[in-house]
């Protein structure tokens, strides 16, 4: 008997590797491009997991399940931006600095049949106050292009940040515990 298949709807290479960690080897990667403006008054958490499951329908299968993440940063209910230019980064590392804000991290499972199947990791972060020399430093790293609230938790901006309080996996883009339990209940051979 073969088990079921899965398709990962995502172009990050973060998201790649951290399935990788779970034994789970997606056969096609089919990333999905949605729009990615929140609503108005849209919750952070309601963002996220409304982005993930928007990005596994758009990717859905008849014969595949589908896994998606969306991964936001938020201070209070707003919203950070995916930093996409260094101007950006700054003001997400300048709002940041010295204060805890909350990383959301969610992941729809879409089963061949449409069923949808949701998680969601909430993370706190705790970022030291930054100097002006730390973050221009930080910012001519690179590393923030393209991460949601401007920094990378993987990369130099773990030495900035005090303490996390929930996933590192989460922070990354694909929170491995309950991406197991999604992966578990639809069948997949996982230890
Ligand atoms: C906070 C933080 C975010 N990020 C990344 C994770 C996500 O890739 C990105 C947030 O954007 P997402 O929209 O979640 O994902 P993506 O556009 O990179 O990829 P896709 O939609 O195709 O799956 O920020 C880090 O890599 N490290 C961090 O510390």
């Amino acid at each position: 008997m073969t088990g079921p298949v899965l398709h990962l709807a995502s172009a990050s290479p973060r998201r790649r590797e951290l399935i990788a960690r779970l034994g789970v080897e997606p056969a096609r990667i089919v990333p999905a491009d949605i729009d990615e403006t929140p609503h108005k008054t849209e919750l952070p958490r309601d963002y996220a997991q409304r982005m993930a499951a928007e990005k596994a329908a758009a990717a859905a299968s008849d014969t595949a399940c589908v896994l998606a993440g969306d991964t936001v940063v938020a201070v209070g209910r707003r919203i950070l931006p995916k930093a996409e230019d260094e101007a950006t980064a700054r003001k997400c590392l300048e709002l940041l600095s010295g204060r805890r804000h909350r990383v959301l991290s969610a992941i729809a499972l879409r089963a061949p049949d449409g069923t949808m199947r949701q998680r969601l990791s909430e993370t706190v972060v705790k970022f030291k106050v930054l100097s002006d020399e730390e973050i221009r430093s930080y910012l001519a790293s690179g590393e923030w292009d393209g991460k949601a609230g401007g920094y990378a938790i993987q990369g130099a901006a773990e030495g900035l940040i005090q303490w996390i309080q929930g996933s590192h996996s989460g922070v990354v883009g694909l929170p491995l515990f309950e991406t197991r339990a999604l992966l578990k209940a639809a069948g997949f051979a996982i230890a």
